[in-house]
């Protein structure tokens, strides 16, 4: 049978909405806020900052709902309501068991999230053994060598350059829950599998070198890496 998936030997994940269940903190947050003017957190507005960086999150918010504040504002009271309810973050369903048997199989793992550093750390308060099993975190939000957010491929780039074999662009696996992060992905020349919210629509899937309704339905032999061991 002929794979129609090119074989990998490095894995990069985005965090929220993938690894973590935080995208519906983040808009209850973002509603909250918003409860303030009257206004409506919907899914088109969502979906189309989901992946951006702080401050290009703010901007967005600020301009489509037509916020009296500056971004600035609007960023420092999300992050006053999202710093508490971060901490209680669900890892999602597959998350903790892919993570470790890519470790425990020793393929070189790495984070490559939009997220600040500062707010990773809250995010990761109840699963730090989890997360430990990264080579390195890229926390695009802070990190001084990640120019443009995604849907741009800077992340990932810096991502695959900082292992320390320097894996081609083509050799890594991307896995990512939002359509600005698929881009971002196709854009620095890796494949990725995606992971959408039920949301998402088919236009929006497109590209995505392959989509599943959850992590635990990945079988790593796609992408030549070592499969599950089998039970029984
Ligand atoms: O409704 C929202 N969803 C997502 C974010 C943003 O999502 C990013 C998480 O990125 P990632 O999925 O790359 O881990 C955070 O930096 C945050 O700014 C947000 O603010 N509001
Ligand atoms: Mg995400």
């Amino acid at each position: 049978m002929c794979n129609k998936f090119k074989n990998v030997t490095h894995c990069l994940f985005d965090m929220d909405g993938l690894l973590l269940d935080t995208e519906k903190l983040y808009s209850q947050a973002t509603q909250e806020i918003l409860d303030l003017y009257g206004k409506t957190y919907t899914w088109d507005v969502k979906v189309s900052v989901m992946g951006l960086q702080t401050q290009q999150v703010a901007e967005a918010i600020v301009a489509a709902y037509k916020l009296p504040i500056s971004w600035e504002e609007y960023a420092q009271r999300q992050r006053e309501r999202t710093e508490f309810l971060m901490t209680e973050a669900e890892l999602m369903p597959g998350a903790e068991r892919l993570l470790r048997h890519l470790h425990a199989n020793k393929i070189p793992i790495a984070l490559a999230t939009s997220s600040g550093e500062h707010m990773v750390e809250i995010k990761v308060t109840h699963h730090r053994d989890v997360f430990e099993l990264f080579h390195h975190r890229v926390c695009g939000s802070t990190d001084p060598e990640v120019k443009a957010g995604k849907p741009s491929p800077d992340i990932f780039l810096i991502a695959a350059s900082r292992f320390l074999d320097k894996p081609d662009p083509s050799n890594c696996l991307v896995f990512e829950d939002a359509p600005n992060g698929v881009q971002a992905a196709l854009s620095a020349g890796m494949q990725v599998v995606m992971v959408p919210d039920k949301l998402v629509t088919e236009e929006m899937r497109k590209g995505a070198t392959q989509v599943l309704k959850s992590l635990d339905d990945f079988r790593p032999e796609d992408f030549g890496l070592p499969p599950f061991p089998t039970i029984g």
